[in-house]
């Protein structure tokens, strides 16, 4: 990736090659510092307190603008993708990197008939799996969470066909590029026809900026595009989300297919603007 970028001291990169060879090593050297980099960044979670507040980096006060801006953007893609949901179509959903579940209780159990959660730090799921428990929250019958996997996205592979929707919020950066793109080769294989994954993160305003404390990486709109284009991914549709506090990175989401998105065109078609027509 020809982009330079920053880390979280202020030193520059010239591009991401250079920073991630800094990181997870040259070939030998790589699968022990790559071990490396993921264990500090489990264990920089393994030290915050499971709640919404620690899961938000101290910023717990977000959590209502960026429900609200997930809710309209799936409301959208869900009328858009599955018209007939409300026809008893059992929807399934799959949070990735869930922490403790904010986004399953506060949107994804409202909108489908099952979540799955996968969170590789254990005091988080563990939270998440009692505030999910049966007995709090409503029609546990027809809406509840069914797995909760505590595995770290590197090493997980999804359930051939199970998932309508796979959302990964707040959690890609922790991935390698490498590793990222593996992790949604391996993951389209889980998405039901016209199933779709919702990516929303935080953007850098270029290139990148590496954050040592937590081994994390914030990438650009340019950056994520080409990771997605090396995944074999299209973008659906995507949207700014709107009223966070200034001093945060600003936040995208994207609503990624393992198809192309069909283009409909509003203006004649090819055959018809080639050929003679009346002027009206
Ligand atoms: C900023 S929190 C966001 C949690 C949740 N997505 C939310 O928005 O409330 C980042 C989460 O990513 C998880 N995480 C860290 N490394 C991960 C990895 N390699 N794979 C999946 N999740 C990871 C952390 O444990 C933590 O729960």
């Amino acid at each position: 990736m020809e982009v330079s970028g920053l880390d979280s001291d202020g030193k520059e990169f010239k591009n991401a090659e250079e920073m991630w060879r800094e990181q997870i090593g040259e070939d030998g050297e790589q699968q022990e510092k790559k071990t490396q980099w993921y264990r500090e960044g489990i264990s920089y979670w393994e030290g915050v307190e499971a709640s919404v507040d620690g899961v938000l980096g101290g910023f717990g006060n977000v959590n209502e603008v960026d429900i609200k801006g997930s809710e309209a953007f799936l409301q959208m893609l869900l009328s858009d993708r599955f018209p007939n949901a409300r026809n008893n179509q059992h929807l399934v959903a799959l949070d990735c990197g869930s922490g403790i579940g904010r986004i399953t209780k506060n949107l994804l159990i409202r909108y489908f008939n099952e979540v799955d959660l996968l969170e590789p730090v254990s005091h988080f799921l563990d939270a998440a799996r009692e505030s999910l428990a049966p007995e709090n929250h409503m029609a546990p019958d027809m809406h509840k969470a069914t797995n909760f996997f505590c595995v770290p996205l590197q090493d997980f592979t999804p359930e051939t066909g199970r998932y309508d929707v796979i959302w990964v919020q707040w959690c890609i950066g922790h991935l390698t590029d490498d590793d990222f793109v593996s992790f949604f080769k391996r993951a389209k294989v889980g998405l039901k026809p016209g199933g779709f994954f919702v990516l929303k993160e935080n953007i850098a305003r270029s290139g990148f900026v590496l954050d040592k404390e937590d081994r994390s990486i914030t990438r650009s709109d340019f950056y994520f595009k080409e990771l997605f284009s090396r995944c074999g991914l299209h973008i659906y549709k995507s949207k700014d989300q709107k009223g966070l506090p200034e001093e945060l990175f600003a936040v995208k989401m994207y609503a990624l297919t393992a198809e192309m998105p069909r283009r409909v065109s509003k203006s004649r078609s090819k055959v018809q603007a080639n050929r003679p027509g009346i002027i009206r």
